[in-house]
């Protein structure tokens, strides 16, 4: 886990086209909030789970982004891996917590048992097998079975940008894009050789996650205000008829 700087700019996504979170700043209301939460040293944590085919680099995104580390060497995952990550946004102190499950069929059952409460799903393949791009419509399906957050944001994300020749990755960023309009999810190209992009996805699903996070709370607010008006409303109505009852009982 590294310290990062505030970021203080909605990071933008890969591609504005290729994404149903068309947010690229957070509105008026929410900056009021967000200036509230730094305030009063809110801590807001979320839960990331990156799924998708064997080797296709989903431990090397994440260390590359949590420990700016590069491994040529292929060690499986087992089951699933954690990482922690902090970071500041806009003066709000955001933790991440990311879960990397295996992608081996033996280890399926264990990192479906991860799947739960996941705010955001990052379902990656690998650009040099094309084959990982057509299995993610199935990871996201599981991973979406076992899901019980109405909320939860989807990313499509293509790693080893690096190994492709520029005209090849012209040609599979086209299909990544297509196949991301399909699933509903936001697309990014990213090396974890490289570097390239890596950084730039985190830090807007983490903004996208605490957009989402303080507008559900400005729902729930104005929720509860609703059935408070509600019943005070009730209240009213009830002294009303208690008063129409005793005036016919002295009249009587
Ligand atoms: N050239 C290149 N190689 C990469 C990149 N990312 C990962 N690799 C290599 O791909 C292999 C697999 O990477 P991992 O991160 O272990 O893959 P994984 O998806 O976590 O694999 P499982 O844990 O089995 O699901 C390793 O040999 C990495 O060095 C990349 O961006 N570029």
């Amino acid at each position: 886990m590294h310290e990062s700087a505030d970021v203080t700019r909605f990071p933008k996504p890969y591609n504005l086209e290729c994404t149903p979170y068309k947010q690229t700043d957070f509105d008026y209301l929410m900056k009021g909030k967000i200036e509230k939460c730094a305030d009063c040293n809110v801590n807001k944590v979320f839960k990331l789970i990156i799924v998708g085919d064997v080797s296709v680099g989903k431990t090397c995104i994440v260390n590359r982004f949590c420990h700016q580390l590069f491994d040529n060497n292929y060690k499986a995952t087992i089951g699933v891996d954690f990482e922690v990550q902090l970071l500041s946004l806009f003066g709000v102190s955001v933790t991440l917590q990311i879960w990397d499950t295996a992608g081996q069929e033996k280890f399926k059952c264990i990192a479906q048992s991860y799947y739960r409460g996941a705010h955001a799903i990052i379902v990656v393949f690998d650009f040099s097998c094309i084959s990982t791009l057509f299995h993610c419509e199935l990871w996201l399906k599981e991973a979406l079975n076992t899901n019980t957050n109405d909320d939860v944001l989807l990313f499509l994300v293509g790693n080893k940008a690096d190994l492709l020749s520029p005209a090849a990755y012209t040609n599979t960023n086209e299909i990544g894009m297509k196949s991301a309009q399909d699933l509903s999810a936001e697309y990014w190209a990213v090396s974890a050789k490289s570097g390239l992009n890596v950084n730039e996805l985190f830090l807007r699903v983490a903004a996208l996650l605490l957009d989402v996070n303080l507008n559900n709370e400005t729902d729930s607010i104005k929720d509860r205000i609703h059935i408070g008006s509600n019943l005070t409303l009730a209240k009213k109505k009830k002294r009303k008829s208690k008063k129409i009852i005793s005036s016919c009982a002295c009249n009587a």
